[in-house]
């Protein structure tokens, strides 16, 4: 298994949990969207995976290695094999495209090589091919900040992709983008993962983009996870479990299917 998170649990003040009791498994391939209301606890949980949200209890084994368990030098080693791509991007406006994406290989190179852009011929011609496949061929030299925001996400994904990742994360990655160019993001995410047999989490506040783009979708509510499943079912009574429950009517709602695997279960 790629990704096997057991109990995860984070408090970030000692009353309230921000994720509780987070167990489950992401195989090699999956396009995962978390989907859940603003708070629910989504960007905790990517960012979980990766350690730069610190957790306060349970276990994220990637391929085998507990993430909450490795620090310093292990853990840059660890986070080289994991590509992220963020809701506002974090390119280096003033530079160009193609360095943004070099500029991937960060984890993987030498500071010398970094901060002086020696990068090897195989590297930027993976660079550019990288490029080609989302559109950008024709903006290799262009400063990053004269982009379009879907142009600069693209630039994200390439950049994650230059590290030669296994997992993807993607935290709300088309949240400042109009709908078309959300559309062309998550068409390119997923055609980039699906060719280059990645796998893909991906947090997203659009319940019609997660339906159409993910292969499995997780609804988190108030920390918890209320909904896993299939994309088929996710059904307008699940979407609404997962968004509009009123807190007065939460406590009636012991029988409420846990959606599993596609299968409802009661628990
Ligand atoms: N650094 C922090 N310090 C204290 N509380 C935090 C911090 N980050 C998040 N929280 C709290 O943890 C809970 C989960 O937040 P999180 O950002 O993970 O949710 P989210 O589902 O990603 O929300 P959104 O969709 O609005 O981005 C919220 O109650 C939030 O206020």
């Amino acid at each position: 298994m790629l990704l096997d998170i057991k109990q995860l649990e984070k408090k970030y003040t000692d009353k309230q949990y921000a994720l509780k009791n987070i167990t489950f498994q992401v195989a090699k391939g999956e396009f995962l969207v978390i989907i859940g209301p603003s708070g629910a606890g989504k960007s905790t949980l990517i960012r979980s995976i990766n350690q730069l949200v610190k957790p306060t209890g349970g276990n994220i084994y990637f391929n085998n290695e507990d993430v909450t368990a490795v620090t310093g030098a292990a853990l840059r080693k660890l986070r080289s094999r994991i590509g992220m791509i963020f809701q506002h991007y974090n390119l280096i406006s003033r530079t160009n495209v193609l360095k943004n994406v070099l500029h991937g290989r960060l984890g993987k190179v030498s500071a010398l090589t970094s901060t002086f852009g020696l990068y090897s011929q195989e590297e930027r011609e993976k660079a550019v091919a990288l490029l080609k496949t989302v559109g950008l061929e024709e903006h290799l030299y262009k400063k990053t900040k004269e982009l379009s925001g879907g142009q600069m996400q693209r630039v994200g994904i390439c950049r994650a992709l230059m590290q030669e990742p296994q997992l993807i994360l993607a935290d709300e990655p088309i949240a400042s983008l109009d709908p078309k160019s959300s559309e062309t993001v998550m068409s390119y995410l997923k055609k980039v993962t699906e060719e280059q047999q990645l796998t893909c989490i991906v947090n997203l506040h659009q319940v019609e983009i997660a339906k159409r783009y993910a292969t499995r979708i997780i609804g988190i509510r108030a920390g918890e996870i209320v909904f896993d499943g299939r994309p088929e079912a996710l059904t307008e009574e699940a979407i609404q479990h997962i968004y509009n429950q009123p807190a007065a009517t939460q406590a009636d709602n012991k029988d409420w299917p846990l959606v599993h695997g596609g299968e409802a279960i009661y628990g």
